[in-house]
């Protein structure tokens, strides 16, 4: 991964920043890497992540995929950090298999049945996956889609993997129904697991290269260095960090691939869970190239001066002619292709924005393959711990979020918890009927 910082300097953008404030941050960016290479060492909780290149183990993905390799479907049940890494791996990769990978991350009624309903459940695999083994949407669809599995006479046990921590309920019933299970690393939070058994079970029934994804993260773990200077992940994070302390307190991941969306909503739940704590943090915000220059573009270059844009280029891709015509109008389309009229949409709209002094960053992959991708999601992941040092937040916990999972279990009379009342407590002014 490369990344290209200058279309946020402050010579060119506002809020921007300056070579020289670059410079002194860069003092700071030194002492974190130091704690960020400490906390790996030591295999503190959160830092662990950064080693996973080296601890995930290929061939024990493999082996525990093994029995349903062949499958037609794989119903990969988890929600947040246990399904958007899977999703942005097999999303985003062309794969040679036939799998159809399906994410079962919401508990949306009509969703969930017309999912079951579609897919041949005696072809289809089961991917159940929670670090804690508790979460509320997770257990109640698995209980869903066993049932489902049931009602047509299918063996679900064959054709289930469990992905969890080393115990809770979601172990427990691994252990009792004997099925193939693989474990969440320790010290690694689910939003930095996408390069673990609970990134890779789906990648490795759909077909792809597990080792060359890890090798694509280690080539970015070598590049960690005490300089933003000499080391991409560190350029992002800093400079996104310097840039939300100068006003840009909104953070738009805008991938110029369709198989790339899935990675802004990745992207979205790393940023957002990390950083957001004691009143700071970047709002991650979402867009896909070009489509959303037709929508959002006008915001980005004349809206308020609030945002920072992170275009990622997706390098090579497969392309395809724009046949010619007889239009006169249309008559420059016929000489390209659609990659290349994809490649000058995206160098448009970066140019369009620094000419207008709006401070925007360029990922560039050189295309759109395993080793690339491990790259860009190990790259974002230091980004994200060097960001959270450079805020001095804790970055590996999520309480707010877990107040809302208490609510929700006081609600659904699954405990006793005092946050549930503030569902009671809400103030109302109602209008209409
Ligand atoms: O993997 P689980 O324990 O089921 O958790 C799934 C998700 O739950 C919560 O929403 C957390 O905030 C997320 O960080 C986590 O990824």
């Amino acid at each position: 991964m490369n990344v290209d910082i200058g279309n946020a300097l402050a010579s060119v953008a506002s809020p921007g920043a300056s070579r020289d404030s670059l410079e002194r941050l860069d003092e700071q960016v030194a002492d974190a890497h130091e704690r960020i290479v400490a906390g790996m060492e030591n295999a503190e909780h959160g830092y662990e992540a950064l080693n996973l290149p080296e601890r995930t183990d290929p061939d024990e993905i493999r082996a525990a995929v093994e029995p349903v390799a062949d499958s037609e479907a794989l119903i990969t049940v988890g929600i947040g950090g246990s399904a958007l890494g899977a999703a942005t791996i097999t999303d985003a990769l062309a794969s040679e298999s036939d799998t159809e990978a399906v994410y079962l991350d919401n508990v949306d009624p009509a969703w969930v049945s017309n999912h079951l309903e579609r897919l041949p459940l005696e072809e289809t695999a089961i991917n159940v996956v929670s670090r804690s083994g508790t979460t509320a949407e997770t257990l109640a669809n698995f209980l869903v889609v066993r049932d489902a599995f049931e009602a047509a006479g299918v063996d679900w046990t064959e054709r289930t993997i469990v992905t969890t921590g080393e115990s809770g309920p979601l172990r427990n019933l691994a252990d009792r129904h004997d099925l193939p299970s693989l474990k969440v690393p320790d010290g690694v939070p689910g939003r930095f697991s996408a390069l673990s058994a609970v990134g890779m079970v789906a990648a490795a029934v759909c077909g792809h290269d597990l080792e060359a994804l890890l090798a694509g993260a280690a080539a970015e773990r070598e590049s960690l260095t005490g300089s933003l200077f000499d080391c991409p992940a560190y350029a992002y994070g800093a400079t996104a960090y310097a840039l939300d302390q100068r006003g840009a307190g909104i953070n738009a991941m805008v991938p110029y691939a369709e198989s790339l969306e899935t990675f802004a909503e990745w992207f979205a739940q790393l940023w957002a869970e990390s950083l957001g704590k004691d009143d700071l943090g970047q709002t991650p915000a979402r867009a896909l190239g070009v489509t959303d220059q037709h929508s959002q573009l006008q915001l980005y270059r004349a809206g308020q001066r609030d945002k920072l844009v992170t275009f990622v280029s997706p390098g090579e891709t497969d392309d395809r002619p724009i046949p010619d015509t007889d239009v006169d109008e249309l008559a420059y389309l016929g000489d390209s292709t659609l990659g290349e009229l994809l490649e000058a949409e995206f160098e448009a709209t970066e140019a369009s924005l620094a000419a207008a002094g709006r401070p925007n960053v360029r990922l560039e992959l050189e295309t759109v393959d395993e080793y690339e991708l491990g790259g860009l999601l190990y790259g974002m992941e230091a980004a994200c711990v060097l960001a959270g040092e450079l805020y001095g937040v804790n970055t590996f916990e999520q309480p707010a979020v877990e107040w809302a999972k208490k609510a929700t279990r006081g609600l659904l009379g699954g405990g006793d918890f005092e946050e549930a009342d503030a569902v009671a407590e809400k103030t109302e002014l109602r209008i209409g009927r």
